[in-house]
């Protein structure tokens, strides 16, 4: 089965992450097939946004597999991981179309910085979010920190960042990571009405608008501060303060089971 699901509805690429057993973990095909459906929801004319969102109820998307790369043990070996989703990532930030990340769950590490990678956040509520990675050694690794202090008030996000701490929807919306929570029981219908509003005009509206916010940036600096990032979270990755949290979460399951 794809780890990534893709479909047209609206004039929407919407792009489903399709692993809810690993609470829509990320991990190689997943890179992959984001990078492959993101170049073609931008070349495809009928596609003016794109939707990147999870399957089931539960999670948006838990980070970086953290069985898969825990095998991952050097500076050496975790750059290229956490460059190719940086790559990812960056895409979706420089994307000419505009993009929403559409919160079905909770969004926490990778998660919380594949949705700040997007132009809008639209959630359900009683969810958590959270650039969790302080509290398993690390920093973000995928462009996150960039892509927050681009969107956000710095105190704001230097305080999500810096805590490491989980944040309901309410909570995040109240720092500015959020752009919108439903509120009735039938969020999903609430969800895609919104996002139906938000892009009701037409596809070289909403494409100009986009371009006018992209214009803003320095992307030569962009991407360099986006590398930085990345090696240094790889730099992070190789202690031991790392490997041991890891290892906790994964015997933390192995106990449950
Ligand atoms: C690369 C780096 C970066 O930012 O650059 C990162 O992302 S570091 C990665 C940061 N992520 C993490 O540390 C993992 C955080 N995960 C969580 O906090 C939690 O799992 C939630 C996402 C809140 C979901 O909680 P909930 O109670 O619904 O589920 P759970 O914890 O029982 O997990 C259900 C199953 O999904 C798996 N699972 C959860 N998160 C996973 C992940 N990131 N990688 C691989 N497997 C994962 C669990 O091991 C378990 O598998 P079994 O059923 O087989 O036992």
């Amino acid at each position: 089965m794809s780890s990534l699901l893709e479909s047209r509805k609206d004039g929407a690429a919407i792009l489903t992450i399709n692993r809810s057993l690993k609470r829509n973990a990320i991990n190689y095909d997943v890179m992959e097939e984001m990078l492959e459906a993101i170049s073609r929801a931008e070349a495809d004319s009928s596609v003016s946004y794109i939707i990147v969102t999870g399957s089931g109820e539960q999670s948006f998307c838990s980070g970086g597999d953290v069985r898969e790369f825990h095998n991952l043990r050097t500076e050496e070996e975790a750059y290229p991981m956490l460059r190719k989703m940086g790559t990812v990532l960056e895409r979706l930030f420089l994307c000419k179309k505009p993009t929403v990340a559409l919160l079905n769950g909770h969004a926490v590490g990778g998660g919380s910085e594949l949705a700040i990678a997007c132009d809008f956040r639209i959630s359900r509520s009683n969810i958590q979010v959270g650039f969790i990675q302080g509290s398993i050694g690390l920093t973000t690794g995928w462009g996150g920190t960039v892509f927050a202090l681009e969107r956000m008030k710095s105190d704001h996000a230097m305080q999500m960042l810096i805590s490491a701490d989980r944040y309901s929807a309410e909570e995040a919306f109240e720092k500015g990571y959020m752009t919108y929570i439903t509120k009735s029981a039938n969020w999903h219908s609430e969800a895609y009405e919104y996002i139906g509003n938000l892009f009701k005009r037409s596809s070289p509206i909403l494409s100009s608008y986009k371009m006018y916010w992209l214009s803003r940036l320095d992307q030569d600096k962009l991407s360099e501060r986006i590398e930085q990032e990345i090696r240094n979270c790889a730099r992070l990755w190789a202690k031991d303060e790392h490997h041991i949290a890891v290892e906790a979460f994964l015997n933390r399951k192995k106990k449950q089971s």
